[in-house]
This record gives structure tokens, sequence and C-alpha cells, in this order.
């Protein structure tokens, strides 16, 4: 039986995310690096061994792993975060980190899975899946209270590393007359999810990251018809020889033009 890639990328993170809940549980939190190191280690051992096993043939790029240049040349990469948001993971009572799923093929992103373990949801590209309905039919309707201005448009940003740009966004919004809340968070997986789930509007990220950390977040957010760009709106790039990929925004597509001339 041929198993489709929507599937797999939804299956393996949800999967993982259960192997990091076991961690968890049987660690718990005295000793956080050494549970940093069990969870960041186990999913990562785990989805190398389930990838292989079920995709043989195709290449992979892991935070985690060694970076085997390989993957340039191939058509197929799976590019998977095995623990985004580790600093969250290790911290009693918190539930914004995650597990991300992508597929890379042929230039593009082709499918892509962030479980959230500790809310117990995953969101995928499966075309069928009931939350990707959801959170298609949200992008699909115009965010009228953020328009009117009758509400405030929700920032969610790094809680330990929220970027300058953030501030010149903010001071651009209000200038033409909206007003902001700031909503940090741990995990850029979990703040891409908060915005595809209607807890947040925006998320802007700036001075770091790598494609491990936004590409299965990118590939919900375009299948579920939300803007997902660099900051500049250039379009996101994946499997690149440097996989550092530093900036991010996504958001309603029709909030994109306004928050791209506030943090351009
Ligand atoms: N300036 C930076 N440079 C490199 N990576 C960064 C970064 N800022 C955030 N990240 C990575 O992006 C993910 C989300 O970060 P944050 O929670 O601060 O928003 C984290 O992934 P990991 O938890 O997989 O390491 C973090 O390491
Ligand atoms: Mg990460």
């Amino acid at each position: 039986m041929t198993v489709d890639d929507h599937d797999v990328a939804e299956d393996l993170a949800t999967r993982a995310g259960e192997v990091l809940l076991a961690l968890r549980a049987e660690h718990g939190f005295a000793d956080g690096p050494a549970l940093k190191k069990a969870g960041d280690l186990g999913s990562h051992e785990f989805l190398m061994a389930e990838l292989a096993g079920i995709r043989p043939a195709d290449a992979v790029l892991s935070e985690e792993g060694k970076d085997d240049l390989v993957r340039l040349g191939a058509e197929r990469v799976w590019i998977v975060d095995p623990l985004d948001g580790t600093r969250e993971y290790s911290e009693e009572g918190r539930d914004d980190w995650a597990v991300h799923v992508a597929l890379y093929e042929k230039g593009a992103l082709a499918a892509g899975a962030v479980a959230l373990p500790a809310q117990g949801r995953t969101l995928s590209t499966r075309p069928g899946s009931p939350l990707l309905a959801d959170l298609t039919a949200r992008f699909a309707a115009p965010p009228a209270d953020i328009l009117d201005k009758r509400a405030p448009v929700r920032i969610v940003v790094s809680r330990t590393r929220p970027p300058q740009v953030v501030a010149q966004l903010r001071e651009h919004l209000h200038a033409a007359g909206y007003t902001t809340e700031l909503v940090p968070m741990g995990s850029a997986g979990a703040k891409i999810a908060a915005v595809l789930l209607g807890d947040a509007d925006v998320y802007v990220h700036a001075g770091g990251q790598y494609e491990w950390d936004n590409a299965a977040p990118a590939a919900v957010s375009l299948a579920a018809g939300a803007h997902a760009s660099r900051i500049d709106g250039a379009e996101l790039r994946y499997n690149a020889e440097d996989p550092y990929l530093p900036d991010i925004l996504v958001c309603h597509p029709a909030l994109s033009d306004l928050i791209l001339a506030g943090v351009r």
C-alpha cells in the first residue's frame, strides 16, 4: 500500500509528539538540560528511523542530524525539526513546543505537519483534514474586526528573542490608527499555529532561524491560504546549501500589505 506524503507528515509529527510526551513524563522537570537533550535526540531518532523505513530514497535535513549535502541534488527532502521550542518543552506546564515535518519536492514545499503534542493537535496539509478545512475557512473570510479597527492586531513574538522590527511594525500600525497587542510565545511552530488557529493575527520574526524552524509551519500556512513570506515579501525558499532562513512573516492575506509596509 502506498501512503500519501501528507499522511506521512501528519502521522510522523504526531507520533514523534507522543515520544516527546512520554520522555517528558519519564524524566520530569528537575534536570532541564537532560530533558532537552533526551527530547531533541529521542524525537530525531524516531523520525530518522521512520523515514528510513517508509521513504528510504528520500533525503533528510534535520536540526539534530549531520547535514548531508546529498540533499542538494535530491528531488525529495524531508525538512524536520524534531523539537521546536526545546526551551519551553523543558518547562513544566508549557504547551508552546512542536514537532515539524515538511517535505520539499522539486523546488517547493509539497506537504507538512506541525504537531502540538501538549495541545493534543496536529496541523497538516492533508487534504480532507477537518482542522485544515477550519483554517482555510478562517483565511477565506476578511478579518473585519481588525480592518474596521475595532479589534487589536495581536502580534505573536518570541518570548526570549522578540525582534527589533516588531517595535517598528507597532509604530507603523499605531500611526495608521490600529491598536496592537503583543503575544509572547515559544516555538516558531506554536506561534504560526496560533496565527492559523485564530489566537493571534501576525507572526513576525527576524534576526535568525533555520529552514527546519519554519518549513513545516510555512507549508501548513500556505495550504490554509494564509500569507507566508520573508519580511521583505519575497518567497520562502527551501533546501538551500546554507539552511539559514532568518526571517518570516505569517498573517491573514488581507493584512499582508499593511504588515509588509511596516516591517520592510
Ligand atoms: N536569532 C536566532 N538565531 C537562530 N535560531 C533562532 C533565533 N531565534 C529563534 N531561533 C530558533 O527558532 C525557534 C523558535 O524560537 P523562539 O521560541 O525564540 O521563537 C527555536 O528553535 P528550537 O527550539 O528548535 O531551537 C530557536 O532556536
Ligand atoms: Mg526549531
